[in-house]
């Protein structure tokens, strides 16, 4: 185990000192927080958590090693990690690596024993800020500081456009009965697995496509994709979403692509106290009356008032904790989505449904 020191400055000037885990060197970006109990290497490898540090609240990290095949991307795009107890011994038989050597390999400065239950309290009454992880300005504070200055603010970032897809490709079974074009802002793969499993065909495109680079192919629907950075400020691919919808053809967000879908229809979106990151958060779906577990990552959210006062669509879920909006529909064409994510890797399958519905979208 390594052993070096490292330090975890926040940018109200709260400090850790800890254990490096990972490369060492010196990383900042915004902290949040993650409450699931598993799923560490499909969290880390989540595109949407690009420019993030992650506090994982269960205890335990790396104690069931990696598997090169459980990954929601090719590679973690990370600022870092926060973690209690961190273990290079690993139980999984079939464990590709230790997860020790998978951020060394990608490059991943972490810090381990850490409280991250008083972490978290801090971050829960403070609200999302900007940290940095280092093992280098161990006695520099002013050294730190000035790294900690040069990380951007989350608010006004744009990033999809950075970790997409720089070339179209394809997933899935070319002989499927529907071709969905899905527009990557940052995509999770789990989303491709689910569509292909529900026999669709996917181009994935990447987050600045055109429409008519997307219609060229001759879609039966689109898809939006989850991603990282703020909605707020991807006009681009609100302008386009504008254009998809106008085509008719059946529509479905998530996260992101939930947050750009309402963009385009006027509804604005701001960012939360401290956001929702974790996999047991309940939705109340409107449409059914039923309630569902949810696996979240989302720091930003679209405003409920917008929605309620729009003649354009209308709220179908809401999350139970702070009754913040969590799905909604076009009320006069086939779009919807969600803020959640139904392809849930990890996560529980409750919303698994919502792919079921896109499909019965594309065949009406
Ligand atoms: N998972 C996502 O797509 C996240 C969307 C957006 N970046 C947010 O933090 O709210």
């Amino acid at each position: 185990m390594n052993k070096q020191k490292a330090t975890l400055l926040l940018a109200d000037g709260t400090m850790f000192k800890g254990t490096l885990i990972g490369s060492p060197g010196t990383n900042g970006g915004e902290i949040c927080f993650n409450t699931g109990m598993t799923g560490y290497q499909e969290i880390y490898t989540d595109p949407s958590y690009t420019g993030q540090i992650i506090v994982s609240t269960t205890s335990h990290i790396g104690n069931y090693g990696v598997i090169d095949t459980e990954v929601e991307s090719h590679y973690p795009t990370i600022a870092g990690i926060v973690v209690n107890s961190f273990s290079e011994i690993y139980s999984r038989l079939d464990a590709s690596g230790s997860l020790q050597n998978y951020l060394e390999k990608y490059n991943i400065t972490g810090i381990a024993d850490i409280d991250t239950r008083k972490l978290v309290r801090h971050i829960r009454s403070k609200g999302a800020m900007n940290a940095i992880i280092s093992s280098e300005y161990e006695e520099d504070l002013a050294g730190l500081k000035a790294q900690l200055n040069l990380v951007p603010d989350m608010n006004g970032l744009e990033l999809s456009s950075q970790v997409c897809t720089k070339e179209p490709f394809f997933f899935g079974d070319e002989a499927s009965p529907l071709k969905v074009a899905c527009l990557d802002f940052g995509i999770k793969l789990n989303i491709l697995r689910n569509l292909a499993d529900r026999g669709v065909y996917c181009k994935v495109f990447p987050a600045k496509s055109t429409l008519k680079e997307l219609q060229d192919w001759n879609p039966d629907g689109y898809f939006l994709s989850n991603g990282p950075g703020d909605p707020a400020v991807m006009g681009y691919a609100v302008n386009t979403t504008k254009e998809i919808l106008e085509t008719g053809k059946p529509v479905f967000g998530i996260c992101l692509g939930h947050q750009i879908l309402a963009e385009a229809c006027g509804i604005s979106t701001y960012k939360m106290h401290h956001g929702h990151r974790g996999l047991n958060h309940p939705i109340k779906n409107i449409l059914t009356g039923k309630s569902e577990i949810t696996s979240q990552n989302h720091g930003f959210v679209v405003k409920r008032e917008d929605v309620e006062n729009s003649e354009v669509v209308e709220m179908t879920h809401y999350h139970l904790n702070d009754n913040t909006v969590a799905g909604i529909k076009l009320k006069n064409k086939p779009a919807f989505s969600v803020q959640y994510h139904p392809e849930s890797s990890p996560g529980p399958h409750d919303s698994r449904y919502l792919f079921d519905d896109f499909i019965s979208l594309m065949n009406k």
